[in-house]
């Protein structure tokens, strides 16, 4: 052996040694970190242990459940669309008017509740508690509805409330209109039966919540501010049940909202001479504007999946998810990175891993032979809770690189604070134990609304906003938010139904039960 191979093999054998050692290092470090979540995140207070408030049953006898349906299909018949802020179905929401104080007499004409109409066609409820010393909380909906077609595929007229197969169809029953006839139907039932509450509440149905709610929830925000009003807890639309939605999730899973997406409706814009087609240049305001789309379309935003709330979702789920998933789940730290990869494969989740981009209007041109001065997209995009409204627009900015595209920011705010979920949380717990008293099967979690709600105006009446309903979503639902064919069953109208009866009187406890020491009163 030379020299020089001797000196070859011993720098070779190091090397050999150090990375043997940097393995077990390595190995050390992942055993002494990794951890499987066996035990049940969901228990949390024991159910046994909550003051008994819920004293009225909830049972639903046949004439009701005919009325109560009745009601709701009522609802779902009057087109409260709202298009733009400036276009919306004024005779619609006042007919709207008409059919809460007839489907809902006792809450309109009984002592317990005042009502007021805000900004013409929004809705305030106050219904004061016996005991002033706990803080009050709000029930919020929303009206109005987005534009349907039945030409778009629908199976049924789209403001019909036709009956198929046990389910009612028509745009609103899960966006909102299910929770504005539930929420007063069950308030409509617990009077009759003599119920007084010991904990005031106030309930809040905005007109305008599907082109901002500017006028809506932010006038019922202003009179509450002036009545020097702050809330326990807010609980608004949002996230639902999930069956059957989450790829290897044992049972359902109800997610409450803790926070929501930030948006960002940016309007791009090309102009250009007009002229005469048979001279045209070689780039169109049309072309320059398609380019500057795609690009954003082809170089989505960055993934941040783990990095966000989403995370605490996943941990609260693990226990629920067979080996390997339970594993991955419970080291979220780790395998993050990988989980993104495979959740953006499909919009729903995708819609958990980053800012999402979509394109959703794109004018331009007035005659076949006329070069268009002027094209302009609008991009909606909803912003991950790691992200900033700053920040997103700086990407946008970056990956369209072209100064020939005007971009104006038309409306944008950053994600939403978000709200306590641990044993100490009144409003969260409260939702919880309802959830689970009527859907024992159900792991509740904390999750990321993906949409935007009336809510985000709350936030300087409560720390604590929660979004959530027990609407079940089972594979392929998602896509009747906003799209066709959306539609609840009579069995899960009349569930909401007894939610929120149950959460109205589970809210009269004075403080949660403590698994430790004292309570925590509000
Ligand atoms: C953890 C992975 C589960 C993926 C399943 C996703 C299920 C999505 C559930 C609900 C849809 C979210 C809708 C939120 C309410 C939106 C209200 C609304 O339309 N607001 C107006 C707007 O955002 O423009
Ligand atoms: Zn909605
Ligand atoms: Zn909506």
């Amino acid at each position: 052996m030379t020299e020089r191979s001797a000196k070859l093999n011993i720098l070779k054998f190091v090397k050999i040694v150090s990375f043997s050692l940097l393995l077990v290092i390595l190995g050390f470090f992942v055993a002494a970190t990794v951890r499987t979540l066996t035990f049940d995140v969901n228990a949390g207070l024991q159910l046994a242990h909550w003051e008994k408030t819920n004293n009225i049953a909830s049972d639903i006898n046949q004439h009701q459940r005919e009325e109560l349906l009745a009601n709701f299909r009522d609802a779902i018949r009057i087109p409260t669309v709202s298009t733009t802020e400036t276009q919306l179905n004024t005779t619609a929401l006042r007919e709207f008017d008409g059919l809460l104080r007839k489907a809902f007499p006792t809450v309109f004409s009984s002592h317990l509740v005042q009502h007021e109409v805000v900004a013409n066609y929004s809705h305030l409820f106050w219904v004061p508690g016996s005991d002033l010393a706990l803080v009050p909380y709000m029930l919020l909906a929303h009206i109005d509805v987005v534009p349907a077609e039945e030409r778009d595929g629908w199976e049924a007229p789209p403001f019909s409330a036709k009956e198929i197969n046990g389910f009612i169809y028509g745009r609103g029953t899960i966006d909102n209109k299910q929770s504005v006839m539930g929420i007063l139907q069950a308030l409509e039932y617990l009077l009759i039966r003599g119920y007084s509450p010991r904990r005031g509440f106030f309930i809040g149905l905005g007109h305008d919540e599907e082109v901002s709610g500017f006028q809506g929830a932010m006038n019922i925000v202003r009179v509450l501010k002036k009545k020097g009003v702050q809330l326990a807890f807010v609980l608004d639309e949002g996230l639902a049940v999930l069956d059957g939605v989450i790829s290897g999730l044992e049972g359902p899973a109800a997610l409450i909202g803790i926070s929501e997406k930030g948006l960002a409706t940016v309007k791009l814009s090309v102009s250009k001479a007009p002229g005469h087609s048979s001279m045209p240049p070689r780039e169109s305001s049309i072309g320059i504007l398609a380019g500057a789309v795609k690009r954003l379309e082809e170089n989505p935003m960055p993934r941040l999946f783990g990095e966000g709330p989403e995370r605490g979702t996943f941990e609260h789920l693990a226990h629920k998810f067979r080996l390997p998933l339970k594993f991955v789940m419970s080291n979220m730290w780790l395998f993050s990175p990988l989980l993104g990869r495979v959740m953006e494969r499909r919009p729903d989740t995708n819609a958990f891993v980053r800012t999402t981009t979509a394109i959703t209007m794109f004018n331009s041109g007035v005659k076949v032979n006329i070069l268009p001065s002027q094209a302009e997209a609008y991009v909606n995009l909803r912003i991950h809770s790691a992200q900033s409204l700053q920040e997103v627009l700086e990407l946008i900015q970056s990956t369209v690189g072209d100064e020939r595209v005007k971009m104006e920011l038309v409306d944008g705010f950053d994600p939403l604070p978000v709200s306590s979920y641990d044993e100490t949380s009144f409003g969260f717990q409260i939702i919880k134990k309802t959830v689970l008293d009527q859907f024992p099967q159900v792991t509740v979690a904390p999750g990321i609304c993906i949409g935007n709600t009336d809510s985000r105006h709350y936030t300087d009446l409560a720390k604590d906003i929660y979004r959530f309903a027990p609407t079940w979503f089972r594979p392929g639902d998602a896509q009747r938010f906003h799209g066709i064919n959306e539609r609840i069953s009579k069995k899960n109208y009349e569930e909401l139904v007894v939610f929120y009866f149950n959460l109205i009187q589970n809210c009269d406890i004075k403080d949660l039960p403590s698994p430790h020491s004292a309570g925590h009163e509000l």
